[in-house]
């Protein structure tokens, strides 16, 4: 349980808001691009594996970027990103469910729905090819397990991305039976961004396991340093939204990227 006072006004807000909405929509039936799949096939064409994300706001970006999400996810895609990520979350992201409808509609490439997403019902909100997962979020009241989330989460089609941010939140993820986890760089008690959260954690995630560095990735240089902790992929928003958009992504994609799995020696 993450106590009131270990964690950021930003953040509890985020959580509140994701206590409290409420979902009523069919039982989603997804048909879902495989994230496993895009990753090769970029690193089988030179792309590092980079999930671009369609981000327009945040508690720590300032001001709200007004480019067309589907421009911009256009121009992920041209740029050589293999998935693409939207937040979804509308209060504090300036995300809809819509604007990732549209987004999938208009790419072929895997979408992962970001949100914070704590019950079964929230699940429905939209079809994604990937959802997100918070171990952190999800040890609080009102909230529904993490094994059980995984679960519905695969009933309905989806892949589980699980964010993890210590070695202990990587174990409950595994135990969870997550397959693709995430190591979110951000501290999300404090906002505090520190790459080395990736070089810390990603050792430890077992080969078969598709693991992603998230956050404060701005330069090729953040690529190759986290591919050299281990990740088989990236997942960067603010950089990339900055723009120029399709250069940004393209310098990226390029960086120098050894093979995670020679990387990770378990
Ligand atoms: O990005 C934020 O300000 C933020 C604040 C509170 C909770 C979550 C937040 N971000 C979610 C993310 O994980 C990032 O959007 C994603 O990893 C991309 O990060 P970046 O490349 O640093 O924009």
């Amino acid at each position: 349980m993450v106590a009131d006072d270990e964690i950021d006004p930003a953040v509890r807000s985020i959580l509140d808001a994701a206590r409290e909405r409420t979902v009523e929509a069919d039982r989603i039936a997804a048909d879902a691009r495989s994230l496993p799949d895009a990753f090769a096939a970029a690193r089988a064409d030179g792309r590092v594996p980079v999930i671009a994300e369609v981000k327009p706001t945040s508690p720590t970006t300032d001001g709200v970027r007004e480019t067309d999400p589907v421009a911009a996810a256009e121009a992920m895609v041209a740029g050589g990103a293999a998935a693409l990520s939207v937040l979804t979350e509308p209060e504090h992201f300036g995300g809809s469910p819509e604007t990732l409808d549209r987004v999938r509609a208009a790419v072929d490439v895997p979408v992962l729905r970001k949100d914070f997403v704590v019950r079964e019902a929230q699940l429905d909100a939209v079809a994604a090819d990937v959802v997100l997962l918070i171990v952190r979020f999800l040890d609080e009241t009102g909230t529904d397990d993490l094994a059980d989330l995984i679960d519905a989460a695969r009933e309905r089609g989806f892949q589980v991305l699980v964010e993890t941010h210590s070695r202990a939140e990587l174990d409950e993820a595994l135990d969870a039976g997550a397959t693709i986890v995430g190591v979110n760089n951000r501290d999300l008690a404090e906002l505090t961004v520190d790459l080395g959260t990736v070089e810390r954690v990603a050792p430890a995630i077992p080969e078969d396991v598709t693991s992603i560095a998230e956050s404060g990735i701005a330069t090729p240089d953040d690529v190759t340093r986290m591919c050299e902790a281990g990740a088989d992929g990236l997942l960067v928003g603010s950089a990339i939204m900055s723009g120029p958009i399709e250069a940004t992504t393209e310098r990226l994609v390029g960086a120098t990227c050894p093979d995670a799995e020679t990387e990770r020696t378990h």
